[in-house]
């Protein structure tokens, strides 16, 4: 065998073995996580058969949280609250893990991601049941907010970011011709997260999976109304980090009330808020004294707008689950549709048909479309925005009903269609939170915008028309950070979109590269780009500088950016003129004296 033949054979073997590799699905370690203490609630329940009355009993003291299942009001334990001395100690603990892991390669952080793929795949039905438990919802409003947007989100992180986190090159115009621009992101250390209790899954998984992904550790602190889910969820987090041997304290969990919270935005280096506008503005008052920086993802307002050419065969069933899913507790929830008049009744009827048959309880006890409203004494806010519109003279069209007799004692409000309403009542300014479902109608393509755009918030919007031209001339006029045409809330399913929005909806983005990079620090670096060619300055500048420095330096400027070819050469004249005369160089300087 000649020295060729023998390279060919052996870049033969090797492209068979990557292909081989290549083929081969990556061994990926299967989770051992304790799930009992879960588990055995539902038997301990029916033993004790305890229910829980907020503000008093087991369990309500300060110092720790009190857990119910809002379906059922069964009193599921208490949790204890982290002090912010506590804070402060675990902040710390991540800042040192942290410094291993921000050397860890993607190699590593997209086994820790496909670890946790892998059990939430395997274990849909047990995370579903415990997010369930801690909030009230049903399973399918669980697989669509829990498991679909986190596996959602792992995937888009497994194939673009990497992508997304290397070093990106940029132009560098002429001045700057001889060097090399790029952008590096780095990590920022640690990521303080506080989330609300809708998804008590996801809110921990999504901001943890950016973080740690984009070289972070992260500490999460959940709401107070969800904590009873978050440590069976931290101990699956905490079973994959030791599977591909990243270090244990990367991520933490925390509970309590806005004293944890506000210990957490000024210890850490970077605060993902999210949650409502209220509380985003104490947030981001604590970080002002830190001058920590803040994402906020706050409330929103959704609006809706319907053309009298859209598909209503579609739509209908579209506008029902954009309004119940998890019985209307979404941030970008459909709160307000704007109808076009032609089609106005049509739509009405049919919804209301729809939303008669919907069937609200609790989802584990009970096969029911709409599970509980998670916070206590919000049912009753709802009632008194309904009451509050229908008196100023809306109209109640059509409502589900409350299966949860003999079933137990939960918080359930039942699906409401209101049509003959308009922007001067409560329910169509505030965010409702809730199986509210507003109508009103309009009759032209600007009323609908106007009508639209007429809110203090400004997170998602829809727009629906059989003519995507029209529907998306309507989107572009919405002042909002997120548009789905034709379609609701499919932005959250594109985790390569980012999430956020404008108004009282907050600010930054989260998701997408604009969210991944938000959680890096953005390094601008320039080097030399042609080897032994180095920037130096010119001799006229040269301190002491010459007398015709400016005339040199102005020269050079219309050189360079002068508007025309001739404007270009006159600069280029006057600059060659200015290095050869007699006053270059500060030789008259050149004694030390001022002349
Ligand atoms: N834009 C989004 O991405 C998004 C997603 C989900 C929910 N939300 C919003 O969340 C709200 C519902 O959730 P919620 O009732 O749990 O919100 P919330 O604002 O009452 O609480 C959110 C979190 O902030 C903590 N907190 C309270 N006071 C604090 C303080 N002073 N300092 C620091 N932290 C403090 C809470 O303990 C909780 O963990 C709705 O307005 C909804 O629109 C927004």
């Amino acid at each position: 065998m000649d020295p060729w033949q023998m390279i060919l054979a052996l870049g033969a073997v090797f492209a068979i073995w990557r292909l081989i590799l290549w083929l081969l699905p990556e061994p990926i370690p299967a989770l051992n996580v304790d799930a009992s203490d879960v588990l055995s609630v539902e038997s301990k329940q029916n033993e004790e058969n305890s229910s829980f009355v907020p503000g008093s009993g087991s369990g309500s003291q300060a110092d720790r949280v009190p857990c119910y299942d809002p379906a059922t009001m069964k009193y599921l334990g208490s949790i204890p609250v982290t002090e912010p001395n506590e804070v402060r100690e675990i902040v710390k603990r991540a800042r040192e893990a942290q410094k291993v892991w921000g050397r860890s390669g993607f190699n590593q952080r997209r086994l820790l991601l496909r670890v946790l793929l892998k059990y939430t795949l395997e274990h849909q039905e047990l995370i579903c049941r415990v997010s369930a438990k801690d909030s009230g919802k049903t399973m399918l409003d669980a697989t669509f907010g829990e498991i679909l947007t986190t596996c959602e989100k792992i995937s888009y992180l497994l194939k673009e970011g990497e992508r997304v986190l290397r070093p990106q090159y940029r132009s560098t115009g002429m001045l700057m011709i001889h060097k090399s621009a790029r952008v590096e992101y780095h990590p920022l250390g640690v990521i303080g997260a506080i989330v609300p209790w809708n998804y008590p899954f996801h809110n921990i998984f999504n901001p943890m999976l950016a973080a740690v992904f984009s070289g972070n550790a992260v500490v999460i602190k959940v709401s107070e109304h969800a904590s009873w889910s978050s440590f069976f969820y931290l101990r699956i987090i905490q079973a994959a980090l030791k599977a591909v041997g990243a270090p244990a304290d990367l991520v933490h969990v925390i509970t309590g009330y806005a004293e944890t919270g506000s210990a957490l935005v000024s210890s850490v280096d970077k605060v993902i808020f999210v949650g409502s506008t209220t509380v985003g503005r104490k947030v981001m008052e604590t970080a002002a004294k830190t001058l920590t920086p803040v994402t906020l993802e706050l409330g929103g307002k959704d609006p809706v707008i319907v053309c009298e050419d859209a598909d209503l065969s579609q739509v209908i069933h579209m506008a029902v689950r954009a309004t119940l899913q998890s019985a209307g507790q979404n941030c970008a929830g459909a709160e307000r549709f704007y109808v076009h008049e032609s089609i106005h009744d049509q739509f009405v009827k049919e919804i209301a048909k729809i939303v008669k048959s919907v069937r609200v309880g609790p989802p584990l006890e009970k096969h029911c479309d709409v599970g509980a409203i998670c916070m206590p004494d919000h049912a009753e806010k709802l009632e008194m925005l309904v009451t509050d519109a229908v008196q100023n003279g809306a109209e109640v069209v059509a409502r589900g009903t409350i299966v949860s007799a003999g079933f137990g004692t939960g918080q359930f409000f039942p699906p409401t269609v209101l049509i003959n309403v308009n922007h001067s009542m409560r329910l169509m300014q505030e965010e409702i939170f809730g199986p509210i479902l507003n109508i009103m109608k309009f009759k032209t393509d600007e009323e609908a915008v106007k009508l639209a755009n007429d809110s203090s918030f400004g997170l998602g919007s829809s727009v629906f028309s059989g003519s995507k031209k029209r529907a998306n001339a309507i989107a572009s006029k919405l002042y909002c950070g997120m548009a789905s045409i034709n379609d609701f809330g499919t932005n959250y399913l594109c985790q390569s979109l980012p999430f956020g929005g404008v108004k009282e909806s907050g600010f930054g983005r989260f998701a997408g590269e604009e969210g991944l990079r938000a959680l890096c620090v953005v390094k601008a670096v320039c080097e030399d780009r042609i080897p032994f060619v180095k920037t130096s300055v010119p001799k006229p500048l040269q301190y002491p500088v010459a007398d015709n420095a400016f005339q040199f330096q102005e020269s050079l400027i219309r050189m360079l950016y002068g508007l025309s070819w001739t404007a270009k050469l006159n600069g280029l004249v006057d600059l060659v003129k200015s290095m050869s005369s007699k006053k270059v160089a500060g030789q008259e300087h050149s004694n030390g004296k001022v002349e």
